[in-house]
C-alpha cells in the first residue's frame, strides 16, 4: 500500500476517508520491512476509547513521537510519565484559574475592538479581497502570544507583514507530517546531512528559539526591575506565573530557561489553530446557519438597547450561546484541526475490535475521516447540521468524546478547549452579526494535504460586506449592502434573511411564507444578479 499512499499523499484527508469508510473500522496497513511502517488504521470509537482512556498508560507518546514532534522540545504536549503528569497539573490549574480567565476575556475583547474591527472596516470600506485564514491566524496568535507572554504581537493591523514565528510553525507542520509518511531511514538521513525537508525543520527551529528566547529575557528583565504591576483580579500571563514558581517546579535534566522555552513554545502551538476559516466557510455555504446565529445574537440583546444596530459583543455575553457552540463544533466535527492522532502500545494488547497490536506497530486514529463515518453520524454524516449538538431541552448535547475527537479524549484530552472557544465565538459572534461574508467566486477550498494541522489550501479569500439593518415590523428588513456582484447564492441568502443587499441603495424586502421575496423599494440597482430597477416586484 506503500505507492498508494504516497501518490495520495497531496490528498490524504481525502485518500484516508474514502479508505476509512471502505473498511468500516480497522485495517492493518503493511509498509516494507524496513521503513518501521507497519500501521493500524482505525476509526472506531471503541479502539479510541480503549487506547486513550481505559488502557491509557500502555499508550504514551514515546520516543518516536518525540522525535518527529522534536521541535516541541520535552513540553507537555509530547511529555511522558511523571513529567507530563507534573506539566499538566501546573498548566491546569494556572489556565483554569478566575484570574487568568479574567485575563482572557479582556485580551480577546480588547483584541476584537482594537485590531479586528479596525481591520474589517478597512476591508469592507475598501472593498478589498482579503484572505480570512489569514487574518484568524493572526487574530489568535497575538492572542496566544498576549496570554502566555504578555505581549502582544501586533500581526492584526492594516499594514499586513510577514511573520517569522507563523512562518515557522507553518514548516515546521508541514516537515512532521512529511516525517510520517516517509521511512523513518530517509528522514532521518536527510536530517543528519542537512538537506530537504529537515533543513526547512532546523530553520524553523532556530527562528522558534531565537524568538522564545527574547521573551523570555524580557519577561525576566520586567519582573527583575519589577515593571510589572498587576491590579488586583487583572490576572497575568503565564510567563510570569511560570518565573514566579521557578524553584517550586522540576525541571528534569533542562535548565529553567529550556524549560520555560518548551513550556512557551508548547501553547503558542497548540494555541494557534482555532479551525474559524472552517466555519466561516462552513457558514457562507449554509445562509440558514447563518440566519439562525444572527437570531440567536440578536435574543441576548437587553430589551433596553435598540436591536437594529451594529453592535460589538463582549465576550462574557456570548459564553453561554448554544446554537454558537454547536455551529463551532459541527465545524469541528468535519474539520477538526488535528486530523491525525498515532499511538505504539508499550505491551502488546487486543483491541475492542478484536486487532491484536504490538510495540513494533503504530496505532493512526484518523479523526478527520472519523467525523465522516456514517458508521459513527449516522446517514446523514455529510450534512452541516448543527442540530446534532443540541439536545431536545436546548442545550448543549453531550456527544462522548471518543466519537467528537476534535479537543482529543482521556486524560491527554485539550487543556486549551475553553481558551479557544472563547476565542472562536468572539470573533465568530462579532464578524456573522455586523458583516456579510462573502467568499469569491470559484475560489478553491481545500484542506492541505501536507500539514499535521488541518489549514485551507489556498486560504479563504473573500470580501465582507458590511451589514447595518434595521428590522421594520415582522419579516420586513432593511438593508444596505455595499459592493459586490450578486449571485444565485445571495438570492437564497436574502430570501432566507428576509433581506436583500443592494448596492448603492437602502432594499426594503420581505420574504413571504412560500420563500419568494418581495422587494418594496429600491434605489434601482441590482439584485441577485439581475441588473434591473425594481419597485414593488416580486422575485420568484
Ligand atoms: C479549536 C482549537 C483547538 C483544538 C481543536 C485543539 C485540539 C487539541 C487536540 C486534538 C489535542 C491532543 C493532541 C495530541 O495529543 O496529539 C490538544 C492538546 C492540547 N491542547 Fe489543544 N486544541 C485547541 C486549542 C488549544 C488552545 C487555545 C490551547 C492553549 C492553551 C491548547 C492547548 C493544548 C495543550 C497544552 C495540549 C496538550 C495536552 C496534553 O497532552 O496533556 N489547545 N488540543
Amino acid at each position: 500500500m506503500l505507492p498508494d499512499l504516497l501518490l495520495n499523499v497531496h490528498q490524504f484527508h481525502l485518500w484516508s476517508t474514502e479508505l476509512a469508510e471502505r473498511i468500516d473500522g480497522s485495517f492493518l496497513f503493511r509498509g516494507p520491512w524496513f521503513a518501521n511502517m507497519d500501521i493500524l488504521i482505525t476509526v472506531d470509537p471503541a479502539n479510541v476509547h480503549h487506547i486513550m482512556s481505559t488502557n491509557f498508560s500502555n499508550y504514551p507518546k514515546g520516543p518516536e513521537f518525540q522525535k518527529m514532534f522534536d521541535i516541541f522540545g520535552d513540553g507537555l504536549f509530547v511529555a511522558d510519565s511523571d513529567s507530563w503528569k507534573s506539566q499538566r497539573k501546573i498548566a491546569r490549574a494556572l489556565t483554569t484559574h478566575q484570574q487568568f480567565y479574567q485575563f482572557l476575556v479582556r485580551t480577546t475583547q480588547d483584541e476584537v475592538e482594537k485590531r479586528l474591527i479596525p481591520v474589517l472596516e478597512h476591508v469592507s470600506k475598501q472593498g478589498l479581497v482579503v484572505d480570512l485564514q489569514d487574518l484568524i491566524h493572526r487574530f489568535s496568535l497575538d492572542v496566544g502570544f498576549k496570554l502566555v507572554t504578555g505581549h502582544d504581537r501586533e500581526l492584526l493591523s492594516d499594514e499586513i507583514r510577514e511573520d517569522p514565528f507563523s512562518k515557522a510553525l507553518d514548516d515546521a507542520e508541514e516537515v512532521i507530517f512529511s516525517r510520517h509518511v516517509t521511512p523513518e531511514i530517509l528522514w532521518k538521513l536527510q536530517k543528519l546531512l542537512g538537506f530537504g525537508q529537515e533543513q526547512k525543520m532546523k530553520e524553523a527551529w532556530e527562528t522558534v528559539d531565537q524568538i522564545a528566547a527574547a521573551y523570555i529575557s524580557k519577561k525576566r528583565e520586567e519582573l527583575g526591575g519589577g515593571n510589572i504591576s498587576m491590579r488586583e483580579g487583572e490576572g497575568e500571563d503565564l510567563l510570569t506565573s511560570y518565573i514566579k514558581m521557578e524553584g517550586e517546579i522540576s525541571t528534569g535534566s533542562k535548565s529553567q530557561d529550556e524549560f520555560m522555552r518548551d513550556t512557551i513554545v508548547n501553547f503558542l502551538i497548540a494555541g494557534r489553530e482555532n479551525s474559524l476559516a472552517w466555519f466561516f466557510w462552513l457558514v457562507f455555504k449554509n445562509p440558514r446557519v447563518e440566519a439562525k446565529i444572527r437570531e440567536e445574537l440578536q435574543s441576548i440583546i437587553p430589551d433596553e438597547e435598540a436591536k437594529d444596530q451594529w453592535r460589538l459583543f463582549h465576550t462574557e455575553e456570548l459564553k453561554n450561546l448554544v446554537y454558537l457552540q454547536a455551529v463551532l463544533f459541527e465545524t469541528l466535527r468535519l474539520y477538526p484541526a488535528v486530523p491525525i492522532e498515532h499511538k505504539k502500545p508499550l505491551q502488546p494488547d487486543i483491541l475492542p475490535s478484536g486487532h491484536h497490536v504490538n510495540p513494533n506497530m503504530k496505532i493512526v486514529f484518523l479523526s478527520y475521516a472519523m467525523g465522516r463515518m456514517s458508521s459513527v453520524w449516522g446517514k446523514d454524516r455529510s450534512d452541516f447540521k448543527p442540530e446534532r449538538f443540541i439536545s431536545e431541552r436546548g442545550g448543549m448535547k453531550h456527544v462522548p468524546t471518543n466519537r467528537f475527537v476534535a479537543f482529543n479524549t482521556g486524560p491527554r484530552t485539550c487543556i486549551g478547549k475553553n481558551i479557544a472557544l472563547t476565542q472562536m465565538k468572539a470573533m465568530a459572534a462579532n464578524i456573522i452579526y455586523n458583516y456579510h461574508v462573502q467568499v469569491v467566486e470559484g475560489h478553491p477550498v481545500v484542506p492541505t494535504g501536507n500539514s499535521i494541522i488541518l489549514h485551507m489550501k489556498h486560504g479563504l479569500m473573500e470580501f465582507l460586506i458590511e451589514i447595518k439593518f434595521e428590522k421594520r415590523g415582522a419579516g420586513r428588513w432593511v438593508c444596505k449592502g455595499e459592493e459586490g456582484t450578486l449571485t444565485d447564492w445571495d438570492l437564497s441568502f436574502a430570501r432566507e434573511m428576509g433581506l436583500c443587499l443592494g448596492e448603492d441603495g437602502w432594499l426594503v424586502c420581505e420574504t413571504q411564507m412560500d420563500g419568494s421575496l418581495v422587494v418594496h423599494r429600491s434605489e434601482g440597482r441590482w439584485v441577485a444578479g439581475l441588473r434591473t430597477k425594481m419597485t414593488n416586484r416580486v422575485l420568484k
